[in-house]
């Protein structure tokens, strides 16, 4: 089932085509990893896919009126910035503002989403404790708990992993899988390509603002692609813990 249609998206800023006739569709169960050099148009491409940005194209989502998008997709700006000093409970349970109405008090649905929401990041010790006096690291887990109490059939990341430490990488990038797998679909954006090739089903490369390659990580990370687009070699391995992938050098 397609949640996600894309169709000649196109975005200017400035007076640049910063995004250029991306097409591209997203089915359940899927994550996609979006990978790119710094500039090349992820975040760009994430908010025009969501409507929050003017585009020229088609994108099912940003169609929708703003409280259907709401419900049927959840975001998770590269900011990190909280500006209210409330609880991590509070905060989180603003991911479930598009599914009540003006004035609604949560229910029980809405209260058991935001404690699957702390569980899946680790938080439920942290429900409590005031957001903006938590570390950076902690503060982007709060961030993704609110997009996971959203539950939404779509998840959109930019940049969810950066200034995690190692095993909240990890454990983040298994929520997403764990999400696909109950019939969801993630798309989040990367600079960690080992994490990538381990735990997406599918790698989407931008480069310049144009879709360079889409596929299955290991066709898509070729010896070329990686020259010609990040600039670097790398090591790539199928092991039996899974595929491992290490960039090597900067290519002159
Ligand atoms: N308001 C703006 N006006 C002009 N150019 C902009 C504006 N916002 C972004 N850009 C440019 O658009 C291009 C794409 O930016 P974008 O943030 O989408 O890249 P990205 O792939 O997410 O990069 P990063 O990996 O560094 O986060 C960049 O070259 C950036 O300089």
């Amino acid at each position: 089932m397609t949640l996600l249609s894309v169709e000649g998206l196109a975005v200017s800023l400035g007076g640049r085509a910063v995004l250029q006739d991306v097409s591209l569709t997203v089915d359940k169960g899927e994550v996609v990893g979006l990978i790119g050099p710094n500039g090349a148009g992820k975040t760009t491409l994430m908010r025009a896919i969501l409507g929050i940005l003017p585009h020229h194209g088609r994108s099912s989502l940003a169609q929708l009126p703003p409280r259907a998008r709401g419900r049927a997709a959840a975001w998770m700006p590269q900011s990190r910035e909280i500006a209210w000093p409330v609880s991590v409970e509070t905060l989180v349970a603003l991911g479930r503002t598009p599914h009540l109405s003006p004035g609604q008090r949560a229910s029980a649905e809405d209260r058991a989403a935001v404690d699957r929401a702390l569980a899946r990041m680790g938080l439920t010790a942290f429900r409590q404790r005031i957001v903006t006096a938590l570390s950076g690291g902690e503060q982007a887990r709060v961030l993704m708990a609110r997009a996971l109490a959203q539950d939404a059939p779509l998840l959109m990341a930019d940049e969810p992993i950066a200034g995690l430490d190692p095993a909240h990488q990890i454990s983040t990038m298994r929520t997403f899988s764990a999400l696909a797998a109950e019939g969801q679909a993630v798309i989040v954006s990367l600079h960690d390509l080992g994490l990538g090739v381990r735990h997406c089903t599918r790698l989407i490369v931008l480069d310049q603002g144009r879709i360079v390659a889409d596929g299955a990580p290991a066709s898509v990370l070729t010896p070329t692609l990686l020259r010609d687009t990040f600039g670097i070699s790398a090591w790539f391995e199928v092991t039996p813990q899974g595929p491992v992938f290490q960039p090597l050098e900067v290519l002159e």
